[in-house]
């Protein structure tokens, strides 16, 4: 099988093998399309590209089903070599003329490169078609979009409504900046690629079943870790709270909240099943946990920063307020743990490795800093990012923007924590977590609004059961 990940590489296979790919690229597009829109006009932007060629066989396809279809040659006359498509000047749709594109629903086969950003007939193109307020449909990925790379803020290129990428989703769709230009994307003949290039690898399903391990007979509590959670002040008790709820959800053998003792109450009433550390035993030895959470709504008061220098002696999971302990006294870095695993979403990080101009990269520094560290990072987002420090970037496709509220990180802490617990490697515990966390929510999203973060963590152990039985 070839390792192929992008459209635009097909013109360099083997004619036949090309062609072969082409044409089914070509039949999922147009099965992908015409569900798609409610209109039988279409206009198809041609570039003089490989990626026009492609346009044209889409437009032919199209007028074969019937549909209305118009052709316009953007081509710029002083760069373009005319190279892949042949056709007069006269026809080829200068910028003025572009305001005169009466289809609201087009095809954007302009080009796949995005060496274009500094060219200004480019950059006026593609401003001018999308002041055109149409409905943009791009081949694999919009014209003058980088794949990879940051995207910079003063970016033109096309806006879509969808993306019809051939192989794989391109690492930049999964960043927030791609919002701007890329709606949603479907993938298209996603069987024929081996992985996304080097060292980036999408979490899944398929993978996921794999990695779970079924609970085996005559086990017992003992059998699955024992999980020490330490967070909660008066006024975000809540965190913590949660927080146990996932490592209870997620199958750990016992939970332990270390917490003030004003959240006893509430603790015994909402989750009778976890029992209590109080803080002053907390200088005591700690070994006897399987894995240790820290920070979920525990403050930054000096009192903290004192509990930090004493956990950190052992593999830690931090997140929220431990992160912004961690920023305040950047010393603590050092001293974390080989294998401790930290979980910010993107003020948390910027906090701690600084400012970043754009999510290209913060995940630069994020493989920098895992791997200088030896610690896991889980970047939080509507696509996660976990960074490994072999270098190793998986993302996770599960979630959805129903799960947007306060309590989600500190549930998906004690998912983590309870599974690197049951006995699963750091690695294992944060990419099965990430995707379990997510699945929950795009489950109790297919009937409702909003989910709570609550909610998602009873939904955990049904969405093990069902990956079970995949496996
Ligand atoms: N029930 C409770 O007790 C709750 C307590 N919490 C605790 O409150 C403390 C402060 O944490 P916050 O995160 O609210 O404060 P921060 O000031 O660190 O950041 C919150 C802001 O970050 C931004 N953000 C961007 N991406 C995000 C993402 N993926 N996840 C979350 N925020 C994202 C949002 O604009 C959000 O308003 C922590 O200790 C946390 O554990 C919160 O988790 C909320 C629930």
């Amino acid at each position: 099988m070839q390792n192929l990940s992008d459209l635009n590489q097909v013109q360099y296979l083997a004619k036949a093998k090309a062609s072969k790919y082409l044409d089914a690229y070509i039949d999922e597009f147009i099965e992908a399309f015409i569900p798609s829109i409610d209109k039988a006009e279409i206009g198809v932007l041609i570039g003089n590209s490989f990626k026009g060629t492609v346009g044209l066989k889409i437009a032919n396809r199209l007028k074969k089903l019937s549909f209305t279809v118009s052709t316009y040659y953007v081509f710029n006359e002083e760069t373009d070599d005319a190279s892949f498509i042949k056709v007069p000047n006269s026809a080829w749709l200068s910028i003025e003329n572009i305001k005169g594109i009466k289809e609201t629903v087009l095809i954007d086969a302009i080009n796949f490169s995005d060496n274009t950003l500094n060219n200004d007939y480019a950059t006026n193109i593609y401003r001018a078609i999308n002041s055109l307020n149409a409905k943009i449909y791009a081949i694999d990925y919009p014209s003058g979009f980088p794949t990879e790379g940051a995207i910079k803020s003063e970016l033109e290129a096309i806006k879509c409504i969808t993306s019809f990428t051939c192989f794989a989703p391109k690492i930049n769709f999964f960043f927030p900046e791609s919002a701007f230009f890329i709606n949603d994307f479907q993938v298209l003949l996603p069987n024929h690629k081996l992985s996304l290039q080097n060292n980036w690898q999408l979490s899944s399903e398929n993978l996921i079943s794999r990695i779970l391990k079924p609970r085996s007979k005559f086990s017992h509590k003992g059998s699955y870790g024992h999980t020490l959670i330490i967070g909660g002040s008066t006024y975000t008790m809540g965190a913590a709270l949660l927080s146990c709820s996932g490592s209870l959800y997620s199958g750990a053998g016992l939970t332990t909240a270390c917490i003030p003792e004003s959240g006893l109450t509430a603790l015994n009433t909402a989750l009778p099943e976890v029992m209590y550390l109080s803080r002053s035993d907390l200088g005591k030895d700690l070994s006897k946990y399987s894995a240790i959470a820290f920070g979920c709504g525990i403050g930054v008061s000096d009192e903290v920063v004192s509990w930090l220098n004493f956990a950190i002696e052992q593999p830690l999971i931090i997140d929220a307020d431990g992160i912004n302990v961690l920023s305040a006294h950047k010393s603590f870095l050092n001293k974390l743990k080989p294998g401790s695993i930290i979980t910010p979403h993107i003020k948390e990080f910027d906090r701690l490795f600084g400012e970043h101009n754009n999510w290209w990269e913060r995940i630069e520094t994020a493989t920098k800093k895992a791997k200088e560290l030896q610690v896991f990072i889980v970047l939080k987002n509507q696509y996660s990012f976990i960074i490994t420090p072999s270098d190793v970037v998986y993302i996770n496709q599960s979630g959805n923007p129903a799960m947007s509220s306060g309590g989600m990180g500190d549930v998906l802490t004690g998912i983590i924590t309870g599974l690197l617990a049951q006995g699963y490697s750091a690695e294992e515990a944060c990419i099965i977590g990430c995707f379990i966390h997510g699945k929950a929510a795009d489950e109790l999203s297919k009937t409702q609004n909003n989910v709570i973060a609550s909610a998602v963590a009873k939904e955990i152990p049904k969405v093990i059961k069902n990956l079970m039985k995949g496996n």
